[in-house]
């Protein structure tokens, strides 16, 4: 069994994660993709957005009726800070066999000589990393032994982030068309983001 996995804040999730995990997925063949939500985000501030459960209702309605796409818990469910090797060590442990591979964008790519622990996570997973609009991904600069855990995957791109639709949404505009259509019932009648 191939599995991707994509981890995110999702504050809210968007169509530039549903893109990049679509691209990922046909490109390397997955069976599957599991959109784990992070509890606490290893680099970020926790952003004064969605509640945990908002954050991964989302994700749930973002996903329904994808055939080889689901929601994960497990990250919400172990609390404190998500560290993706403490994630994929208890994911290996559950599911014996299955390959993993790390779905990232740009950003995450240049950044991930700055993960915990990755000269460990690299020997357990294989990353795929995608073009982001205003990001260099920095792979020629990647040392050998990350470099060679990450494949790049081509998208269309997509300008788009939670933190713009947080805004946009601050500012009383419609983030129709960026979110799923379910999602963005979800943040009308929750009324998320508004100022
Ligand atoms: N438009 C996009 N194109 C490609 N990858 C993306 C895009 N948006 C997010 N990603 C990737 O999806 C993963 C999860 O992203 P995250 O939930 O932090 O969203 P974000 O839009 O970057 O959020 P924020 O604006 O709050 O920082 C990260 O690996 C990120 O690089
Ligand atoms: O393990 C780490 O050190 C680490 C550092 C930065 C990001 N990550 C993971 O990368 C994914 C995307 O992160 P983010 O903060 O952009 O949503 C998410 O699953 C994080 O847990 C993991």
């Amino acid at each position: 069994m191939k599995v991707g996995l994509m981890g995110g804040t999702f504050d809210p999730v968007h169509i530039g994660h549903l893109i990049a995990a679509q691209s990922v997925c046909e490109r390397l063949e997955l069976d599957e993709v599991w959109f784990m939500p992070t509890n606490v985000p290893p680099h970020k501030e926790q952003a004064p957005g969605a509640s945990p459960r908002q954050r991964l209702e989302m994700v749930e309605l973002a996903v329904e009726g994808h055939p080889h796409f689901r929601a994960s818990d497990m990250e919400l469910r172990k609390g404190g800070v998500s560290y993706s090797i403490e994630t994929v060590t208890m994911l290996r442990a559950e599911h014996p066999g299955y390959r993993f591979t790390y779905i990232i964008g740009a950003d995450m790519v240049r950044y991930l000589p700055k993960w915990y622990k990755i000269d460990e996570l690299v020997r357990l997973v294989t990353f795929a990393g995608l073009q982001r609009p205003g990001y260099d991904t920095g792979y020629e600069g990647l040392p050998d032994a990350i470099r060679q855990a990450v494949k790049l995957v081509p998208m269309p791109q997509i300008e788009l982030s939670s933190t713009l639709i947080r805004q946009r949404r601050a500012l009383g505009q419609s983030v129709r068309y960026m979110v799923p259509d379910r999602v963005n019932h979800y943040i009308e009648v929750n009324r998320l983001y508004e100022a």
